[in-house]
């Protein structure tokens, strides 16, 4: 994917897959100094200023605790902020509910479903509690979105039979029972082995590449880049960084790790080679790729993302052997949302949970 602005606020970096908005479309989601303090003095969301794309894949990522609910839930009226606004469709919240909503399917904290009713029935029910969807369509339309989520087999069977990874399913079912302009995810694969993430995510892509906005909470920084277009970082309530996945993902990559037992060898050797932020653990070295070495400045082999070129690893490498280190193993490991998070906060990322 091609290198995007941090910041940007129209859809550049979707990808190939789908047809992108028109470039200066308004945003699906703006927010402006939006704010939570929770009657007891904790203060949730702090001065968050958000541009969702119109088109986008938006990926609202941070650590538990960092305030994402609590802006969705904002968002999506259900709670007033303290201070600031949000404009959803155009629209501001909480004001606008009525109109607004309608156009959005949300799954929030998870799906609530009667368990003694089968899949069916739970979106039936759900459907009818709609006072804007057609009943005269609503067998058709559940059936369609039974089929789109995989449950089409599993629709008789009652909720509380179902696994977590069914009952989320069948929760986005009920979000995509009418065409919508924007669906609104929050931890859509919390607690799903890999399997159940995968078919979420599959239909997270397939509702967008329809031209749906999506926006996904997620402390998974994997998931963020499998299938978001843009990104936004939150840290204690305060939005740290957005723009394209493409950027952020190149903060977060680049880590060198070479497996030797010749530990401080190696670690003289990539320090001359400059290769910074060396740590040295038990049988193994690894350093961030910082700066390309030797590259003349401002060329194409420096300005490359993460300061490597594609023959700088051959030529650490060689250096390695050439000074006697024995390397059993070498490579540039893909960072993780920790490295990430401290990339852009210089703090620790506690995934509690
Ligand atoms: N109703 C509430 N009253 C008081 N404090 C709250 C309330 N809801 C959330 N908080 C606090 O606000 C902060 C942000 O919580 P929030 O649930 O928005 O974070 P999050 O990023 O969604 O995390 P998680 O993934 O755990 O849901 C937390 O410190 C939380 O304890």
């Amino acid at each position: 994917m091609a290198q995007s602005p941090l910041l940007e606020t129209v859809a550049g970096g979707r990808d190939a897959t789908a047809d992108p908005a028109p470039v200066g479309a308004p945003p699906v989601i703006r927010t402006k100094g939006l704010t939570k303090r929770f009657a007891g003095g904790q203060l949730a969301v702090d001065g968050l200023d958000l541009t969702v794309p119109r088109g986008s894949v938006f990926g609202f990522l941070g650590p538990n605790g960092s305030g994402k609910t609590t802006t969705i839930r904002m968002l999506m009226g259900l709670i007033a902020p303290t201070s600031g606004v949000a404009t959803v469709l155009g629209a501001p919240m909480p004001q606008s509910v009525g109109s607004v909503l309608p156009r959005v399917g949300a799954l929030i904290e998870g799906p609530a479903l009667y368990g003694f009713l089968s899949g069916r029935d739970n979106l039936v029910r759900y459907d009818a509690a709609d006072p804007t969807s057609d009943p005269r369509t609503r067998a058709s339309r559940v059936a369609q979105a039974l089929d789109r989520v995989g449950l089409s087999a599993a629709a008789g069977k009652k909720a509380r039979a179902y696994s977590l990874g069914m009952k989320q399913r069948l929760g986005l079912a009920s979000a995509l029972l009418q065409p919508r302009e924007l669906l609104v995810l929050d931890e859509p694969t919390n607690g799903l082995d890999p399997q159940g993430m995968r078919e979420i995510r599959a239909l997270v892509r397939a509702v967008a590449a329809e031209g749906t906005t999506v926006f996904l909470s997620s402390h998974l920084l994997d998931e963020i880049e499998q299938v978001c277009t843009h990104a936004a970082v939150m840290s204690k309530g305060r939005l740290v960084v957005q723009g394209t996945v493409a950027e952020l993902a190149a903060r977060a990559q680049g880590r060198l790790v070479v497996r030797t037992p010749d530990t401080a060898e190696a670690a003289a050797v990539l320090a001359g080679h400059r290769v910074t932020d060396l740590r040295i653990a038990e049988g193994r070295v690894d350093g961030e790729l910082a700066a390309a070495d030797g590259a003349p400045e401002g060329s194409a082999a420096a300005g490359a993302a993460g300061g490597w070129d594609e023959e700088r690893l051959p030529r650490l490498c060689a250096a390695l052997v050439e000074a006697g280190v024995r390397v059993r193993g070498f490579g540039v490991e893909r960072g993780t949302l920790e490295d990430a998070f401290v990339a852009l906060t210089g703090e620790g990322f506690d995934v509690a949970g």
